[in-house]
């Protein structure tokens, strides 16, 4: 995938796992949020009432063959091992995971996308070898608890401002009321969890995202 094939793919990029679901069944608010235009997926499997073991790698298995099918790219969110054995797309760290140098060493064919907070880490994560940066919380978020503080889209435009050009997409607390923005920022993309996962319906409010970020 270029570069500007990994852009168009982190447009609207869905980061989730069962315990985003609320009561519904996961690979069916997949295939809605897919039929509702979502260009990028991730599984991350966290939070309370999290699968372990063997079911989450069969959620995972049955989640990434969904995504093989509709050409929707599958990223596995900090284990490289779960990675490799879905035959991932990419894998997602963050500054508290393995480091990105070493993971982008191990996984060469693989798209590593990094979390960064401010210029440095972001200017980091360039040096190391990150296809993406992952740039948050945009906004207030009751997804992630150990989340760090509010960035705000201000933070993606000092990211721009100080020359860095990589693929980037701004996640936390992004919605249709807030997403605009965060593009507007100089973004790529939004990365969203409950927005879509907990939505009523979402393959609308996959639609709904994906005419905001394309206005
Ligand atoms: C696209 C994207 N951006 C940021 C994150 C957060 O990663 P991290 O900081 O490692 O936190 P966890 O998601 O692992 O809890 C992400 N997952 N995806
Ligand atoms: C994974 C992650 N990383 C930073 S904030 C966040 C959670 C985003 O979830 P939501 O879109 O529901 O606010
Ligand atoms: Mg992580």
């Amino acid at each position: 995938m270029n570069s500007q094939q990994l852009r168009d793919a982190l447009r609207l990029y869905l980061v989730m796992g069962s315990p985003n679901c609320g009561r519904a069944d996961p690979y069916a608010v997949l295939e809605a949020a897919i039929a509702g235009g979502i260009t990028m997926f991730q599984f991350r499997e966290k939070g309370s009432g999290a699968l372990e073991g063997p079911a989450k790698r069969e959620l995972g298995a049955r989640l990434r063959r969904l995504c093989a099918q509709h050409k929707v790219p599958f990223i596995v969110n900090d284990e490289e091992g779960l990675a490799l054995e879905l035959e991932a797309d990419g894998i997602h760290i963050g500054q508290e995971d393995a480091p990105a140098a070493a993971v982008r060493q191990r996984l060469k064919n693989m798209i590593v996308g990094v979390s960064a907070h401010d210029p440095e880490e972001a200017q980091a994560a360039l040096a190391e070898g990150a296809d993406y940066l992952g740039v948050g919380p945009q906004y207030a978020t009751r997804t992630k608890l150990d989340a760090r503080e509010v960035r705000g889209p201000a933070m993606i435009e000092r990211i721009r401002q100080g020359g860095i050009r990589l693929p980037l997409v701004g996640i936390g607390g992004i919605d249709a009321t807030n997403a605009a923005p965060v593009i507007q920022a100089g973004a790529d993309g939004i990365a969203v969890v409950s927005a879509i996962a907990a939505a009523g319906s979402p393959r609308e409010a996959a639609e709904k995202l994906w005419r905001i970020i394309n206005r």
